[in-house]
């Protein structure tokens, strides 16, 4: 039987062994944990602190446990800490754990404050969390929970005061009953998860004490509930990027006496927003951007003493500018763009002298610019193009902060004011399609300028040199009088001239494009009656012996020919006079870069050689189109394979071909100086060879046709986004992690036996999600059932795996080269060797 101490060692009983039970099942990269030792009470250690209620000896300790942005990763075990007394705060925040929220947390019946935002968590949120019943803040925000928000949640209760949601991938409708309950709302924050369909909650207009209420960006739809107007504490509403429709409320704003920011912007709002928002006296932010308003902005708006921010562009705003307070206002920004805002521009404004951003472009102002509108010494952006003002400019030299300066498309007349050249940042101007006259000042050369449009105006005279070496032409067009080296005038005299040779040129290109278009034509016809084929000349480039010509090669693209198709084109199986097969990939969109170009990369990527990947024999190039040739491999591809009406491969064959396509992607990530990047990884680029060894193919296409043409071509292919790593549309550039994902993807069709992309059958979900939905359940029920038990071990082994390889966070991704140790080492020798597969037809 086991000693005490053993079954002490085992079931850790004092706060500090318990605490350094937890941190055991935490991989702490950097050592901050590193004073967690036996050797110092608790409390002294790093990130720990401890209050006592009562200075008594026996008094009971409060501990927190402040772990944010440590780079912490691991399979949390809170079963012990959940057992540490008095533990009142944890916060696991920004760190890596990628992982479900683990259900002992809700044994932590003490906690006051639990944190565990941007901490790569996902999964659903679970219910248990509602048996928190001390909790009065719950933080799991920005990371990836998905599914419905509980309404259980609703049993915390009144003493719940922080519930922040935001920036998940939390799907659904919100349960009413959830927020009659949670009454002692401080901070409601549902923001960013865009695949909510919810109507606003009228409930949440209960929550009295609700001072944040933020839920933008999440698919709100309907109106926005005439409860809200009772929300008398709110200092931040922010409804923006939603599909709310219909009136605002009348009343709005009436009792919101402290309410600071208000956003409303990006919906479809319309109808005339109420005056009430007028008297909120401290109103800071308002915006109102991108909706469908009608009638005049509230009149009380203008001169609230706190005001900063008017955002009111692209709505059906009417009505003229008010006269400002002048020196009392604080307005830092009015934007007043797309509107139909008319009368003149008030006098008051340059009396603002907080006011940097101006600008009411395409509406309806007329009249002229107040001699004083840069009088605010703050002012950097103004823009009044596209409205019907007139008269002069009038200097601007106090503005010495302006940037950007855009009056094009009014009435304006007389000269340019060369005061402009002594405003220090001035960068942008732009004067354009106005009745400007006189010359372009010399003093503008002073400037740094990066636009200077000038162009339609009645401007006369020589363009400043430097202007002209640095202003793109059309700047400057539609001023016949101007004249300088390279325009029509070049002001020797020479106009004339220039004229007769600027006619010849004009017929010169109108035969060019005359001559283009019928050859054009001509082209097209010819490829129409040649069935689809692209003219010749063929440039045939062949990296290994293939006896074939260019010309049976297109020979070859017959309809009947095609034994795939994908994204990127189509794939043609030809079969040569000598009894060879190959199959050419037909590049649809092939960036039509030059022939210099994609040889050389072809030449790159031919020099690629693995047993895990495919050949390629060489390519055909012809004005621009490229087809690549491969070796043809009758057993087709992994997805044919996994797509056929049973798929029953086991699992030692099915670890050997996950081993064959890591091995193939090691080689070209860690082999190749500069790295190849796969870039389209997925079960249908996987071919299988003889005894199903794999061959990747299909890699570095995105070198061979251009980034833009990748790009298109990729973003048309939706059937297969489930491949594509999370950061992959908003990263700058390619990384092998990405490879690695969708790798983690292929892995997890391995393990579960199922297609990447579920046809509608099955709650059409994609396989990653389809897998994370489970796992909380039991992983029993996501490994391949067709396949013994006594696969279990390292089918689990190889879950694990793929879960690691599809973080959502790329740095928690292994490398190949690690990968292919990994599931190397969870077989036994053996299997690697081939064996018999049993494919049902
Ligand atoms: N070299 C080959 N030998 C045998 N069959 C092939 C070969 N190349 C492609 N195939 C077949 O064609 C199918 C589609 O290949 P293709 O490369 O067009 O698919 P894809 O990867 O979906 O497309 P894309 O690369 O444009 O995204 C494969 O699943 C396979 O059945």
């Amino acid at each position: 039987s086991p000693s005490p101490s053993s079954a002490a060692a085992a079931e850790p009983q004092t706060p500090q062994d318990l605490l350094l039970d937890f941190k055991a099942s935490l991989h702490d990269p950097t050592g901050a944990l590193s004073s967690w030792s036996p050797s110092t009470p608790y409390c002294n250690w790093a990130h720990v602190s401890c209050t006592s209620a009562t200075a008594a000896a026996n008094a009971t300790v409060t501990v927190s446990l402040s772990l944010d942005g440590l780079g912490l990763s691991g399979e949390l075990s809170v079963s012990s800490l959940c057992r540490v007394p008095g533990l009142a705060e944890l916060s696991l925040a920004s760190n890596g754990f990628n992982q479900t929220i683990p259900l002992e947390l809700a044994r932590c019946a003490s906690l006051v404050s639990l944190n565990l935002s941007a901490g790569a968590f996902w999964g659903p949120l679970p219910e248990q969390l509602a048996t928190l019943a001390s909790l009065v803040s719950l933080d799991l925000s920005r990371n990836s929970f998905e599914g419905q928000v509980p309404a259980g949640l609703a049993a915390l209760g009144s003493t719940l005061e922080v519930l922040d949601l935001g920036s998940n991938r939390l799907s659904g409708v919100l349960h009413p009953a959830l927020f009659g309950n949670l009454t002692g709302l401080h901070f409601l924050n549902l923001s960013g998860n865009q695949f909510m369909e919810s109507e606003l909650p009228p409930e949440i207009g209960r929550m009295s004490s609700l001072r944040w209420l933020f839920l933008q960006g999440s698919g709100f739809t309907g109106v926005i509930p005439e409860s809200f107007l009772e929300l008398e504490q709110l200092q931040v509403l922010d409804l923006s990027m939603n599909s709310l429709t219909g009136a605002v409320p009348p009343g709005f704003g009436l009792k919101f006496q402290k309410l600071m920011t208000l956003d409303v912007s990006q919906n479809g709002l319309s109808g005339v927003f109420p005056e009430e928002i007028g008297k909120c006296s401290m109103l800071q932010r308002f915006e109102v951007y991108d909706n469908a308003f009608t009638g005049e902005l509230p009149g009380g708006l203008w001169s609230l003493p706190d005001l900063r921010v008017i955002r009111a562009q692209s709505n059906q705003f009417t009505g003229r500018l008010p006269e400002f307070s002048g020196g009392q206002s604080r307005l830092e920004q009015i934007q007043l763009d797309n509107n139909s805002f008319s009368g003149v521009i008030p006098q008051s404004i340059g009396q603002v002298r907080t006011l940097y951003r101006f600008s009411a472009s395409l509406n309806e102002l007329n009249g002229s610019l107040p001699d004083n509108i840069c009088d605010s010494p703050a002012m950097s952006i103004m823009n009044l193009s596209r409205n019907s003002l007139c008269g002069t400019i009038p200097e601007f030299k106090s503005c010495k902060r302006l940037v950007s300066l855009y009056l094009a498309g009014n009435g304006f007349t007389g000269p340019i004011p060369a005061s402009l050249g002594d405003l220090p940042v001035l960068t942008y101007i732009d004067l354009s399609s106005n009745n400007l006259t006189g010359g372009i000042p010399t003093e503008l050369q002073n400037l740094k300028l990066a636009l200077l449009n000038v162009s339609y105006n009645h401007l006369s005279g020589r363009v400043p040199p430097a202007l002209v070496s640095e202003l793109p032409a059309v700047f400057l067009q539609g001023n016949p009088g101007l004249c300088g080296p390279g325009l029509p005038n070049d002001c020797d005299g020479t106009w004339r001239k220039h004229r007769g040779l600027a006619l010849a040129a004009t017929v010169a290109s109108f035969l060019t494009g005359v001559t283009l278009l019928a050859v054009g034509a001509f082209a097209v016809c010819k490829r129409l009656l040649h069935g689809g084929e692209p003219s010749s000349p063929w440039k045939l480039v062949l990296f290994h012996p293939v006896k074939i010509t260019g010309e049976e090669l297109i020979a070859g693209f017959r309809d009947k020919s095609v034994i795939g198709r994908g994204a990127f084109g189509k794939v043609y199986l030809i079969e040569l006079q000598d009894g060879q097969s190959i199959a050419v990939k037909r590049l649809v969109n092939s960036g039509r870069l030059p022939f210099r170009a994609v040889k050389n990369e072809m030449k790159a990527l031919a020099k690629v050689r693995h047993r895990n990947i495919a050949k390629m024999l060489g390519f055909c190039y012809s004005e621009g189109e490229v087809s690549i040739i491969y070796d043809y491999l009758q057993m087709g591809s992994l997805q044919d394979l996994i797509c056929a009406p049973k798929f029953t491969m086991g699992w030692k064959d099915r670890v050997r071909i996950a081993i064959g396509v890591a091995q193939g992607l090691a080689h070209l990530h860690h082999d190749h100086s500069p790295q190849v990047l796969h870039r389209n990884l997925k079960a249908s680029n996987v071919l299988l060879g003889d005894e199903f060894e794999p061959r990747i193919t299909g890699f570095g296409i995105d070198r061979v046709v251009g980034e833009m043409a990748y790009q298109t071509s990729m973003a048309s292919d939706l059937n297969y986004k489930c491949y594509m790593a999370p950061e992959q549309s908003c990263a700058k550039n390619p990384t092998h992690l990405m490879d690695v994902y969708s790798f983690g993807v292929l892995l997890l069709e391995l393990v579960t036996g199922k297609p990447a992309e579920q046809p509608a059958s099955d709650d059409s979900v994609d396989i990653l999600r389809w897998v994370r939905r489970r796992i909380n359940v039991a992983d029993s029920q996501i490994l391949d059932p067709s396949i013994s038990r006594t696969a279990q071990q390292g089918m689990q082994a190889a879950l694990e795996l793929a879960l690691r390889c599809t973080s959502v966070m790329p740095d928690q991704r292994p490398a190949m080269d690690a990968v292919v140790r990994s599931l190397c080492s969870s077989v036994h020798p053996q299997t690697l060797q081939p064996t018999e597969i049993a494919l049902e037809p």
